[in-house]
């Protein structure tokens, strides 16, 4: 019999996703190899680089990963982050109207820069963790276990090749861990584009302010126009990145600066009024075009040998600021499924050999987070709507302020059972009475797949109710007309 050696993990993509997977895995005793084809970002300046999304809202579930791997993690980030305690709804008129997202217990969703959270990230790995940066995984051998990079200076895969027990694709939407894994498995994918593009702007500081901030500092501001919309979040320099989600139809008919001025003076006065026609304009031509896209596959996993975590397993669209928070939470479930199964950081099994405890390990945690990731998926679209008009709706403002009346007579309290290693969502069952925003965003407790059933029968519910009170309403009026109009056949 061989003897036991550590566990080989080659996790491809130091974004969000790859660094919290390596820190998570190297604490669990593992040997941990990390490759990444950007630049290493570690005591830089954490400037704006290539990546979209200049920030992101981070929220519970989020930082309830972080926690469970590193609690100083969840804490340092909080402490980077602006709150925003409710959305900002700006209207043409120019009135706005803030919208609070948990007007109860008043907790709120942070806003932190894309880079920072990046650099954090991979600055909190230790030494014992090898880093590759600039190294694209060009090809890897699933039979032999065996990834292929390449590098700037050596454009060609290595001949080589590096040996590992699993590999983990954390290498977001375009994932070549995936496309390795859907030659060997029978995987169901799909991946569809919604019609709209995204478009970065900027808003920069207003000196003459209190902090540069020229709109609320502690809300995500909104500019529906029912087919598109303009947000913003806000920096810590006192700036706002501002997005622009547009159908690309629309889009073509802006291809003059002129027609582009016309858009935005017409819909969007008060943010060309802050940040100013021409700077505007300017990020409006020059910014990229983004696509959005949702993708899902099943399963995840492949044999003892592949895994996908993050956007490589699961893309979104951004409308519910879940992309990130779900797939830090891949982690905190991943982390509960090796501790269930009792996988040790050693194996006797050999190099290239399948490893039958961690296979089924990885294929329940494949079988487990299916539900929640079309869930959120789905959750994620719907997010759109809402936010881009249904927030203009006074069912929307009835709709919020029944939420709040019923989750104040029927509250839904978290699970008194702590998140523990080995159950990552204590609540099963949500009960009493409680907002989707509110299971989505503040509830870690909750899978996704929860907040989407009990969503539905909330909304049966509501729908009933209002069925009942239809029908009573009408035969109220009906009887009352009744009697009135005896009343008036007894006296003519
Ligand atoms: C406009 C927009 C706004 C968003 N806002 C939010 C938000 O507010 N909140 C939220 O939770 N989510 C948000 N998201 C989603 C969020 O950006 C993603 O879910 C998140 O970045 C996924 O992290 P990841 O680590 O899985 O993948 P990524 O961040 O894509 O990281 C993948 C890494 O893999 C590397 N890589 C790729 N291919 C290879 C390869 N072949 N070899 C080596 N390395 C490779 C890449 O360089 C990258 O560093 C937003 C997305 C968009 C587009
Ligand atoms: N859910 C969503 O709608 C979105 C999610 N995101 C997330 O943010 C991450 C970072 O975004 P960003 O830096 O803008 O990434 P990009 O869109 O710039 O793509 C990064 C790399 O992925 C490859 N790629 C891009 N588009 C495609 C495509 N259609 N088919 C195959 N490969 C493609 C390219 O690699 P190469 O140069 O080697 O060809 C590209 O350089 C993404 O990985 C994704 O996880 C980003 C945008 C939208
Ligand atoms: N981060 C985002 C990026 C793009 C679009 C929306 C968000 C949100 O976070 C929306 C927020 N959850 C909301 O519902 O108001």
């Amino acid at each position: 019999m061989s003897a036991d050696r550590p566990r080989k993990v080659l996790i491809i993509g130091a974004g969000p996703v790859g660094a919290l997977t390596a820190l998570s895995l190297h604490r669990r005793g593992w040997e941990v190899e990390l490759w990444e084809s950007r630049y290493d970002p570690r005591g830089k300046n954490a400037a704006p680089s290539n990546l979209r999304s200049i920030n992101l809202a981070i929220s519970a579930r989020g930082l309830e990963a972080l926690r469970s791997v590193d609690p100083s993690l969840a804490e340092q980030f909080q402490n980077e982050a602006i709150p925003m305690k409710g959305r900002m709804i700006h209207h043409v008129d120019g009135k706005q109207e803030s919208q609070i997202y948990d007007p109860i217990n008043g907790q709120c969703i942070n806003s932190i820069g894309r880079p920072l959270l990046n650099q954090r990230l991979v600055e909190s790995l230790p030494p014992s963790i090898k880093i590759r940066f600039q190294t694209k995984l060009s090809r890897v051998d699933l039979d032999t276990k065996i990834a292929y990079g390449s590098s700037p200076e050596q454009k060609d895969a290595d001949e080589h090749g590096t040996p590992f027990d699993l590999i983990i694709g954390c290498d977001g939407s375009w994932s070549k861990v995936r496309t390795s894994m859907m030659r060997m498995e029978r995987m169901d994918f799909s991946q569809s584009f919604i019609p709209h593009a995204y478009i970065e702007l900027h808003m920069p500081a207003d000196p003459s302010r209190p902090g540069g901030y020229a709109i609320d500092k502690n809300h995500l501001h909104i500019w529906p126009r029912h087919s598109f919309m303009l947000i913003g979040l806000p920096n810590k320099d006192g700036s706002f990145t501002l997005t622009l989600f547009l159908p690309f139809s629309s889009l073509s008919t802006l291809t003059t600066r002129e027609a582009a001025s016309r858009f935005f003076i017409e819909h969007f006065p008060s943010a060309v009024q802050i940040v100013g026609e021409k700077r505007l304009l300017d990020d409006f031509e020059n910014n990229p075009r983004g696509n959005l896209v949702t993708i899902n596959c099943t399963p995840s996993a492949w044999s003892s040998h592949a895994l996908l975590l993050g956007d490589a397993s699961h893309s979104m669209v951004p409308f519910f600021g879940q992309g990130l928070n779900c797939g830090l939470e891949d982690v905190r479930v991943l982390n509960s499924v090796l501790e269930k199964h009792q996988i040790s950081s050693t194996t006797n099994a050999k190099l290239g050999e399948t490893d039958i405890d961690l296979e089924l390990a990885l294929k329940s945690y494949s079988v487990e987070r299916q539900a929640d990731l079309k869930a959120i998926c789905e959750l994620a679209l719907q997010n759109y709507t809402e936010m881009r008009s249904h927030v203009l709706s006074p069912l929307h403002h009835i709709r919020r302020f029944v939420d709040s009346a019923l989750t104040r007579i029927l509250p839904s309290r978290p699970s008194k059972l702590h998140l523990s290693l080995t159950d990552p969502f204590p609540t099963k069952r949500v009960k009493g009475w409680t907002s989707l925003y509110e299971m989505v965003t503040f509830r870690p407790d909750v899978p996704y797949s929860e907040a989407l059933r009990k969503e539905q029968a909330q909304k049966e519910i509501m729908a009933w109710t209002g069925y009942i009170s239809g029908i009573l309403g009408f035969g109220a009026v009906g009887f009352t007309g009744l009697r009135l109009a005896r009343k008036w056949l007894d006296r003519n």
